[in-house]
């Protein structure tokens, strides 16, 4: 027999509690917020994350590619802009690469992905997958994360301009237009799955979507958290 849907109330709230999983607890940020990493270590935080930050783009055109609703479609293409700008020297993917030589790396190494590890790249990799093959609305559901990055990026921007000063605070204006976009894009999401998801079973998909979501984050700051000595004197130089 069919389970009883969940109330709209309800769906949040399970939805709300994978904030318990989410990337903020990582050992790795915690370092960060405690002015713990190494010039090093940073640097290959903002390479790999550039990999994150340059596939989010692709991922959203795969959500727009399942999409049948032109309403929704017409709000989510304004993702893609945010990143992609609409001209050079525009939008997220531009300001990470600011952040990149406001830490001291190039454009052509961000670009080129010589640090990508190999952890980040398969992470990243399964979540635009994720978007391509899962109906529109689970992959909506997985970008749900974005509920709780605000409040980590407060807590990082602060640790960020305190113990960080050796990096160009230029390079930080990245974050504070997440903090505008953000909140604005996980309400439009939150509310998309809870018109949606009706029955409990595209409910309990929406908390496993989100669920994984916050296993791929993780999963990419393990990797970065490692590292990987093949970067070898390149790295250990910085
Ligand atoms: O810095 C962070 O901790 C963080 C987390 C997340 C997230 O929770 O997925 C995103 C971002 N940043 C981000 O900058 C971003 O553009 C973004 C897009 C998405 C998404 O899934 O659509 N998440 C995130």
């Amino acid at each position: 027999m069919e389970q009883k849907p969940w109330s709209e109330a309800e769906l949040e709230d399970r939805l709300r509690s994978q904030h318990q999983a989410y990337h903020h607890l990582h050992p790795f940020h915690a370092r960060m917020n405690n002015g713990e990493l190494t010039p090093t270590e940073i640097r290959r935080w903002v390479a790999n994350r550039f990999y994150y930050q340059k596939n989010i783009p692709l991922k959203d055109a795969a959500i727009l590619s399942n999409c049948p609703d032109l309403a929704v479609r017409r709000e989510w293409i304004g993702r893609i802009i945010d990143h992609d700008g609409r001209s050079a020297n525009e939008g997220g993917i531009e300001a990470w690469l600011q952040l990149g030589q406001a830490v001291g790396l190039s454009q052509e190494e961000l670009l080129d992905e010589r640090y990508v590890l190999p952890g980040v790249r398969f992470a990243v990799d399964a979540y635009v997958n994720f978007c391509r093959t899962k109906p529109w609305i689970e992959s909506v559901a997985a970008s749900l994360t974005e509920l709780f990055g605000p409040d980590a990026i407060k807590v990082r921007l602060v640790a960020l301009e305190k113990y960080y000063q050796w990096i160009d605070q230029a390079g930080f204006e990245y974050f504070r237009n997440r903090l505008k976009q953000a909140p604005r894009d996980a309400r439009y999401a939150l509310d998309l799955v809870l018109q949606h998801c009706k029955t409990r079973e595209t409910q309990e998909r929406a908390v496993a979507a989100l669920a994984f979501k916050c296993d791929l984050l993780w999963s990419q700051l393990e990797a970065i958290d490692r590292g990987d000595n093949r970067l070898g004197d390149k790295e250990t130089r910085r």
